[in-house]
């Protein structure tokens, strides 16, 4: 089967290119709600970006006037890149130029007037889990609380008043120095607001990550921030209908989804989860993938009989926002670092909740027996026969 790598640089491009505008339009309708207003970002910030070589994208998503509340405003920024070194770089440089690079997008994100900026999963690193070797890859692991990344992290916040949500692996000293693939959440004050863990570890091909660290246990927490209530579902969680809804349901707006996943096997499945959360939540949710091919210096193998190999194959970049009324931004590039920016009216999630009332409809009470049931060691699932 045909797969596209770098040469292939997005499905709206594609679209864009070949359909003539009746038909583009009515696809645009089905596959993204409705077409969302290009937001009107400062010359100085597509200047800077195209300087710096990352794409710069930016939608607005209105909802309704209401009489008793105001317009609940929030600006974020989506960021997506390759790794700048080889992953056989020493560890040090690697971090280094990761942190200049995500300083250079976080500037423009300021002149944009981002309020929360969300960087991809172990966004420090090459995603060196695939090759189950401890050296060097543990070497990227840091304190959450107060690593060098947070503490970089720390004051791009308090400089750019922004909430930065910086997903990293993380040695956690207090207990045993075991390893975590962890968001840390740092308000706009630059205080460490808290930290949330991936829930869900993937055993899927080459994504070997349990080699490295347990389902989070943390369970799912939402943060408070000036600007809303955000929640991380990182990654391979956002297969898991029920990790979503906790998050909506501990309150959280906005849903940010820091995830690193390569084209043959998720890139049908990447358009439909995130948007598909934010409809069944009555939430935002921010779908952020890294860019580019990362190759290791040692081979190894999928376990599938197949020849082994030195990189786990293309991801596909394409990060997208989606509204809880089913609409969504285009996906930024598959091929290019990018900065997408995304106005919200946090308004529309309960405007939204009032139509289609999927709180009031969700039986959770009835789910919640069924299943406290069903997970029992003796559990019988209800078949019933002729
Ligand atoms: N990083 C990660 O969890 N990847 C798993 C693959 C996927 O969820 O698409």
């Amino acid at each position: 089967m045909a797969m596209a790598g770098a040469e292939w640089k997005s499905l709206e491009e594609c679209l864009e290119k070949h359909l003539p505008l009746p038909d583009l339009q009515e696809v645009k309708r089905v596959l993204y709600g409705k077409e969302l207003r290009k937001l009107d970002l400062p010359r100085e910030a597509f200047e800077a970006a195209s300087r710096e070589d990352f794409e710069l994208q930016g939608y607005a998503f209105e909802a309704a006037e209401e009489q008793l509340r105001r317009p609940r405003i929030v600006r974020v920024g989506l960021v997506q890149n390759r790794t700048p070194l080889p992953a056989d770089a020493p560890v040090a440089e690697q971090v280094s130029a990761l942190h200049r690079r995500i300083k250079a997008i976080i500037e423009v994100a300021a002149m944009c007037g981002v309020n929360i900026i969300c960087f991809q999963e172990a966004w420090t690193m090459p995603f060196a889990f695939c090759t189950r070797e401890k050296l060097p890859w543990t070497e990227f692991a840091e304190s959450a609380e107060d690593g060098p990344t947070t503490r970089f992290c720390q004051k791009l916040a308090k400089n750019h008043d922004m909430v930065v949500v910086s997903p990293i692996l993380e040695r956690d000293s207090e207990h045993g120095d075991v390893l975590w693939n962890t968001a840390v959440v740092i308000s706009n004050s630059g205080a460490v607001l808290g930290k949330t863990r991936k829930n869900h570890i993937p055993r899927v091909g080459d994504f070997n990550e349990s080699t490295y660290y347990m389902e989070g246990n943390l369970g799912h927490p939402v943060f408070q921030t000036q600007f809303g209530r955000i929640a991380v579902n990182i990654c391979y969680g956002r297969h898991h209908p029920l990790n979503w809804l906790m998050y909506s349901i501990n309150g959280a707006e906005i849903i940010f989804n820091p995830s690193a996943t390569i084209g043959a096997l998720s890139e049908s499945l990447w358009p439909i989860e995130a948007r598909n959360a934010a409809i069944a939540n009555h939430c935002f949710t921010c779908a952020i993938n890294r860019v580019g091919t990362e190759h290791f210096p040692n081979e190894f193998t999928s376990g599938d009989g197949k020849k082994a190999h030195q990189d786990f194959g293309y991801f596909y970049g394409s990060s997208y926002v989606a509204a809880p009324d089913g609409s969504r931004t285009p996906g930024l590039s598959r091929n290019q670092d990018g900065l997408l920016v995304a106005k919200l009216n946090l308004n529309l999630c309960q405007q939204v909740n009032d139509v289609w009332n999927f709180k009031m409809t969700g039986r959770y009470e009835m789910y919640a027996r069924e299943l406290a049931e069903a997970v029992k060691p003796n559990y019988r699932p209800t078949i019933v026969k002729e």
